[in-house]
């Protein structure tokens, strides 16, 4: 259903309440030739209402001749802003980004957020945004599950389709994602609520097997056919099932870089107000579909980069991929069980 503006604006005041905007802060608005014009209008009003000093970045868009598809999450590492230093600078000096272009998976947002600058991404459709609001309530839950994520050394998802996965953990850090830019150097994505980490370089193993209904992004499709891979030593090492198995191969391998095949951040989803079957809603090219990264109790994996959090895979193809149906162990200890979030209590929604 359609959001009006006014709508719009308030409920970017809201978010920008909870992300800590008031009369004592800067706001820049980062924009493309393809961020959505309604959202950039929407948060340069709502954040001078709040009082904040608001100006605008506006960047011309980047195509890499490669990328394939419309989808920002499928071709990553390289943006708007990429190489040009003055407009990282003029970034530099907010404190809080609203990006509407995605700067996600760019080693320029991380260099942007080590100077404290927050930033929060919102290029997702306004009916999802409002169906998605944020709450503290989600803060709470998050960082409760996070608080559990942090102190693990070994995750373990099983499934009935047949998922035996494995890895350890602790090279690297956990990342929330709650719908707000609230502290120094916080980077989060309006809608989400969920968490995630990446698997110790190398120790990702074993089987996740894609089952019907589990989904496919950025290409947005529910798989209809098994599709198993197998994974060994932090890297996928065979792809076997139908069409789709074929399809993923044949997607992965036009990038012709063996780090594509490498496990990226690993989680599980703990938003209620995500749904599933909301990709099935929506056009390919309205969003980057946050619905299926968030659902609760979906074993988020994805594949690809690890830049982000000082890995040394730098490759731009990024699969992210949501199963239901899991089981998640940390330590041995259930989180989620068959889909079903168990633990930590305070994460339940
Ligand atoms: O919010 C996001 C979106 C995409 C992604 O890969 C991670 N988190
Ligand atoms: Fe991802």
């Amino acid at each position: 259903m359609p959001v009006s503006d006014r709508e719009l604006t308030q409920m970017f005041e809201r978010v920008l309440t909870l992300s800590k905007v008031d009369k004592t802060q800067s706001v820049a608005v980062l924009k493309s030739d393809y961020s959505n014009p309604r959202i950039v209008r929407a948060a340069m009003d709502a954040a001078q209402r709040l009082g904040a000093n608001v100006y605008g970045v506006e960047l011309p868009a980047f195509n890499h001749p490669r990328a394939m598809g419309m989808d920002m999450t499928a071709y990553c590492g390289d943006t708007p802003l990429t190489g040009n230093l003055a407009a990282q600078r003029a970034l530099e000096a907010a404190d809080l980004i609203v990006d509407t272009m995605m700067l996600l998976h760019s080693p320029e947002q991380e260099q942007i957020l080590k100077t404290g600058t927050r930033i929060l991404l919102a290029v997702e459709p306004p009916e999802v945004l409002a169906r998605i609001m944020p709450t503290e309530e989600d803060k709470l839950r998050v960082n409760a599950a996070a608080d559990r994520l942090k102190r693990a050394r070994s995750i373990a998802v099983t499934s009935k389709a047949g998922s035996d996965f494995r890895a350890t953990l602790g090279q690297y850090p956990t990342v929330t994602e709650y719908g707000f830019a609230d502290e120094p150097g916080r980077w989060d994505h309006w809608p989400s609520g969920f968490l995630f980490s990446w698997p110790d370089e190398g120790s990702a193993e074993g089987t996740l097997v894609l089952d019907v209904g589990d989904i496919l992004l950025p290409f947005k499709t529910y798989v209809r056919e098994k599709v198993t891979l197998e994974i060994e030593e932090g890297f996928i090492r065979r792809i076997h099932g139908g069409f789709e198995a074929e399809y993923l191969r044949d997607y992965m391998a036009y990038f012709k870089d063996p780090e594509v095949y490498g496990i990226s951040h690993i989680g599980w989803g703990l938003q209620p107000r995500a749904q599933w079957t909301a990709m099935g809603l929506h056009d390919k090219n309205d969003g980057m579909c946050m619905d299926a990264r968030a659902f609760y109790g979906n074993f988020l994996f994805s594949t690809g980069p690890n830049t982000e959090v000082g890995g040394s895979r730098k490759t731009p193809c990024h699969m992210d991929i949501p199963l239901r149906g899991c089981d998640i162990l940390l330590d041995g200890e259930p989180v989620v069980l068959a889909g079903d979030v168990v633990a930590p209590e305070a994460s339940r929604a």
